[in-house]
Parts: structure tokens; C-alpha cells; sequence
């Protein structure tokens, strides 16, 4: 049979992504044996200033910097090295280890430099130049373009009027007013790992905490249990936006999705507005009700309420919802599913969590199963110490940011406008010079009198400066809360080791299945 007419049968979509994806093989192929015979194994090298400079142009330090070699071209450039999601992280650490602090990397037609040294993070970081804020183009891209936001917002009055307006929400005393709340989710959590483990010993956990974290975070968010509204609609929504949110991220392992016209005919942008319209759909019920209620209640700074008072109108509130409650789903649960690992993987650590959270208990709620208030939950030092350990170790996403104007990073390094920054902070929480042995899970790290000795730049989970994470409060608590309860209520273990665990970058960093927990309930008291 002739195939050859059957080949203009195909639609155009069809013929144009196999078109790009024969290309990139190639491309692949080509770039991974230049690859293999252009890097040679080089030394740790943290300083570039060995090397004489020619002349007085105060960009020849930037053009010095070391960094492995590319695909001729610049759309591809070093973008090979990053495309297995498996072992990028691991590539992060061996680039820092061959180049040192400072080094350059070229892909998708951008100029990256990344930084690996606390002094050089804390240059960018602390800027409060409006023009050293944004993300890139990068970070710009896979956001979904549907969603108007903060969080994508390059700097500039824009940004800082939004996160000023939205602070509000996320400081101490907004949040204590929903402190109830948390206890109410981490309850039906209790109840639903009691159900899921009654029968079995071994399973996993990381849906249920993310169905918790949700319930919190669109409660304190928008005032309402979403489960109230309708049976099912929190469940549902958050299920949404995990799709949702899925779809938008892969593209950065399918780069012929960023280009609009693909990704606008693919059935992957099809179901993402499917999972986008039916969020809208129940966001805009959660509206009017806030808005019929409001003026009847006491003030409570909720998100939502702070919008509405602002004149923001509905489209831009359900966004900024929508990419608040994305980014908490992607990034809490997670966290807690990792101090979750940690502290089964050492159980010498979880014993001094558990026998800490019932002294708390035990004074404040009088032993019974009661909630804590936010003051007794400071007292929950030792789990802090393991949850910031554990941040350090697993850090979840890597900071990007562009320069529109140069920046001086030190007396020899300026950096010009119009290239990108990368900074992995696992390569620096990982560096020995700040963290002796630093593969080894060492909660006291973080007792105040080796925090006060160590760079405040070499610890950046939730990023720094005036772009850090606006949830960070939040998502303590919150990471308190749950494993307390869980704690409280069960002895944790795990049959996987490290090395079944496997980080890949999907927006974050999480595992690349869900981790197996052994969960055995424990006697209250
Ligand atoms: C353990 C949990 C969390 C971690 C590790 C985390 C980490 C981060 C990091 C590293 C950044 C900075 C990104 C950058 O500079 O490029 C960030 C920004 C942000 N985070 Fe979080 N986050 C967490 C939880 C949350 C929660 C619960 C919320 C909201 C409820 C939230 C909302 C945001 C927003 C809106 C931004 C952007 C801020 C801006 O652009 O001004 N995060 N987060």
C-alpha cells in the first residue's frame, strides 16, 4: 500500500509536531556527542580572578565567567543539560562544583548566570530596584497566560501595589482569626488516614495532605469551606487546579508547547481551560456569597475581602486566588510529605518531635485533643528545627530573575541589563563551608546560635528580600498544624529509602512518585 498520500492526510497540528519533535531528536542527539567531547572534567573553582583583565570594560569579568560549552544555537544552547528532569538537580551540583560561584549558561535565546554563592544571592535578592524583579521570560512563559497575577508580575508599581494590598492577608494577626479552621481540616485528615491505614499497613499520603493543606489555604483565602457550598466542590477544585497547573508546568519538558499556536491546538490547552472554567465557575458562587455577607460581619482581612474592598474587579480576584491557591497546593502538602520522609527515615528525630508536641498539648489543650493557639504552636521548636532542616535539604523551586538594569554583584562582577539570573538553592544549602557534612539530616542546625553565625543568604527556601514568599507564615503554621496532628496521632515509618526517592523538577521539586509511608495509630494522650 502507498503511504505517502495518507502522510497529507494528517491534520496540520499532527504534521507539525512530529516535524519539531524529529527536529529536537536530532538536535538531542547532535548536541549530547558535542556535548561529550567538548567538557572535560574541571576543578571546584570559586574564583575568577586569577585571570588578568585586558582591558577596562566593566562587563570583562561577567565575560570571563566559566560555564560549559553549547548547541551553537542560542535556542538550544545549554537547554539539553536541563531537559531530563531525573538528574537535574544532581547537574546543578556538578555544574557549581566544576565552575564555581558564578557561572554563564545559554538557552531558549537567554543569557543565564547562575549564582551560587550566599554573597551573590544576597546582591540580587536584597535589590529593591524595581528593575532587578522580575522573573524572565522563562518563568513568564509557563505561567499560564490565562491568569493575570502578582506572583508573575515583572517589579514595578504594579507588583508592589498588589503585594502590599495582599500582605495583609498573610500577617499573624489575619491569620489567627481562621485558627480554627486548621484544626478542623487536620481533623478530617486524622480521620481519613485512620481509614486509609485501618486495613493496611503501608500506603501512600501525599493526596490526603494535599486535600488538607487545600481545604486550609481556600479557607483562609476566601472565608468559605468550599465542601459547604456544595458536596464535593472543594475536591473537585482542587483536583482542577492540580490538572490545571500539571498542564501548564510540563511545557518546560515539551518546549514546542510554549509556543502559542501549538499549545493553543493541543488537547492538553483543551482540558486545561476545561479544568479552568469549571474553577471559575465555583469561585464566582464563592463571590457573591462573600459579597452578600459583606457589611454583616466582622472584618477579617481574607483575601477575598481585601480584594473587594479594593475595587479589584471578579476576573482579577479569582486570579489572584487561583495562583495563590496553585502555588500553596504545589508547595505545603509537598512539604510536609518531605519532613514526613525525614523524620521516618530517622526516628531518633521524630521521637523528640512526638514527646515536644505532647508537653504542648498536654498544657495548653489539657490533654485533650483539642487545637492549639497560635502562641502554643511557637513553643513547637524541635518540629520547627526539622521542618526547616528538611527545607533546607529538599528546597523546592529554583529562583529565577532578568536584569532590565546592570547589576554590581561585587567589587570585580557586574552583571549587564538583559540577561537572567538562575539561582538552585539546593547547590547552596548544600555548600560544606556552611553546612558541615551537609547530606546529613541535622535539625540543631537551626538552633538561633548557629543561625546568627551562618550568612543569612545561605538559607533561601522561601527566597529573601522584598519578592520572598508572601505564604511563608502561612505555610509554617500550616506545616505545623498538620504534622502535629499527625504526629500526635501516629508513629510514621516508611519502607522506601533516598535512594527510592527520586527528585524531578515539575515546577518543583517533588518526587517522582508518591513516597510509601507505614502509619500505625498511637494511643493519645
Ligand atoms: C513550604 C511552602 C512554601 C515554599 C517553600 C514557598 C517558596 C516560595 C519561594 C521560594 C518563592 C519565591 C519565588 C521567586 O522568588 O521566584 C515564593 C513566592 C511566592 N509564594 Fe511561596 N512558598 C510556600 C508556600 C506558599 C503559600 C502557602 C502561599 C500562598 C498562600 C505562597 C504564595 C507565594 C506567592 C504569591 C509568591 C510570589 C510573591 C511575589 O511575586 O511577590 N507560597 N514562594
Amino acid at each position: 500500500m502507498n503511504t505517502f498520500p495518507l502522510f497529507f492526510q494528517f491534520s496540520g497540528i499532527v504534521r507539525d509536531v512530529l516535524l519539531v519533535s524529529t527536529v529536537s531528536l536530532f538536535l538531542l542527539k547532535a548536541s549530547q556527542v558535542l556535548k561529550q567531547s567538548c567538557i572535560r572534567s574541571w576543578p571546584w573553582r570559586w574564583s575568577y580572578k586569577s585571570k588578568t583583565m585586558e582591558s577596562d570594560d566593566p562587563y570583562n569579568a561577567y565575560k570571563r565567567l566559566p560555564g560549559p560549552s553549547s548547541f551553537p544555537l542560542r535556542i538550544i544552547g545549554n537547554g539539553f543539560t536541563f531537559l531530563n528532569k531525573k538528574d537535574l538537580l544532581q547537574k546543578l551540583v556538578d555544574l557549581a562544583q566544576k565552575y564555581g560561584p558564578y557561572y554563564r549558561l545559554t538557552f531558549l535565546n537567554e543569557d543565564y548566570v547562575c549564582i551560587n554563592s550566599p554573597e551573590g544571592i544576597q546582591a540580587i535578592l536584597s535589590s529593591n530596584n524595581y528593575s532587578h524583579l522580575g522573573h524572565g521570560p522563562l518563568e513568564e512563559a509557563l505561567f499560564p497566560q490565562e491568569i493575570e497575577t502578582m506572583a508573575i508580575y515583572p517589579g514595578g508599581e504594579k507588583w508592589k501595589g498588589r503585594r502590599k494590598m495582599l500582605s495583609r492577608s498573610f500577617m499573624y494577626k489575619a491569620l489567627q482569626f481562621h485558627n480554627p479552621c486548621f484544626y478542623k481540616y487536620c481533623e478530617r485528615l486524622t480521620f481519613q488516614l485512620e481509614k486509609r491505614f485501618e486495613t493496611t499497613s503501608e500506603g501512600i499520603v501525599s493526596d490526603l495532605l494535599m486535600q488538607c493543606s487545600f481545604g486550609i489555604s481556600s479557607e483562609t483565602m476566601m472565608g468559605v469551606d468550599l465542601e459547604e457550598t456544595e458536596k464535593g466542590a472543594g475536591a473537585l477544585f482542587c483536583q482542577n487546579l492540580e490538572l490545571f497547573m500539571r498542564k501548564s508546568l510540563q511545557r518546560w519538558y515539551r518546549p514546542w508547547q510554549l509556543l502559542p499556536w501549538v499549545w493553543h491546538r493541543s488537547s492538553d490547552y483543551k482540558e486545561s481551560m476545561e479544568a479552568l472554567n469549571s474553577m471559575i465557575k465555583v469561585s464566582s458562587k464563592v463571590l457573591e456569597k462573600y459579597k452578600e455577607k459583606m457589611g454583616t460581619e466582622e472584618m477579617t482581612d481574607t483575601m477575598i475581602e481585601v480584594m473587594v474592598r479594593n475595587g479589584m474587579d471578579d476576573r482579577l480576584i479569582f486570579n489572584e486566588i487561583g495562583a495563590m491557591l496553585a502555588i500553596a497546593n504545589d508547595t505545603t502538602p509537598l512539604s510536609a510529605e518531605n519532613v514526613l520522609f525525614m523524620i521516618s527515615l530517622h526516628p531518633e528525630h521524630q521521637n523528640k518531635c512526638r514527646e515536644e508536641i505532647d508537653a504542648v498539648y498536654a498544657e495548653h489543650s489539657k490533654g485533650k485533643q483539642g487545637s492549639l493557639g497560635f502562641e502554643a504552636l511557637k513553643e513547637l521548636k524541635y518540629l520547627e528545627r526539622c521542618i526547616q532542616e528538611t527545607l533546607r535539604i529538599n528546597p523546592l523551586t529554583i529562583l529565577l530573575r532578568r536584569l532590565e538594569a546592570p547589576l554590581r554583584i561585587n567589587e570585580e562582577l557586574l552583571l549587564p541589563a538583559g540577561i537572567s539570573i538562575m539561582i538552585p538553592p539546593n547547590v547552596v544549602h548544600h555548600l560544606p563551608q556552611h553546612y558541615p557534612n551537609p547530606g546529613k539530616f541535622e535539625p540543631d542546625r537551626f538552633l538561633p546560635e548557629q543561625v546568627r553565625v551562618r550568612h543569612p543568604y545561605a538559607y533561601i527556601p522561601f527566597s529573601a528580600g522584598p519578592r520572598n514568599c508572601i505564604g511563608m507564615k502561612l505555610a509554617m503554621i500550616e506545616l505545623k498544624v498538620m504534622l502535629a496532628t499527625i504526629l500526635r496521632n501516629f508513629e510514621v515509618g516508611t519502607p522506601d529509602t533516598k535512594e527510592d526517592v527520586q527528585i524531578v523538577l515539575e515546577g518543583t521539586m517533588k518526587p517522582s512518585k508518591p513516597i510509601r509511608f507505614n502509619l500505625t495509630k498511637r494511643k493519645v494522650f
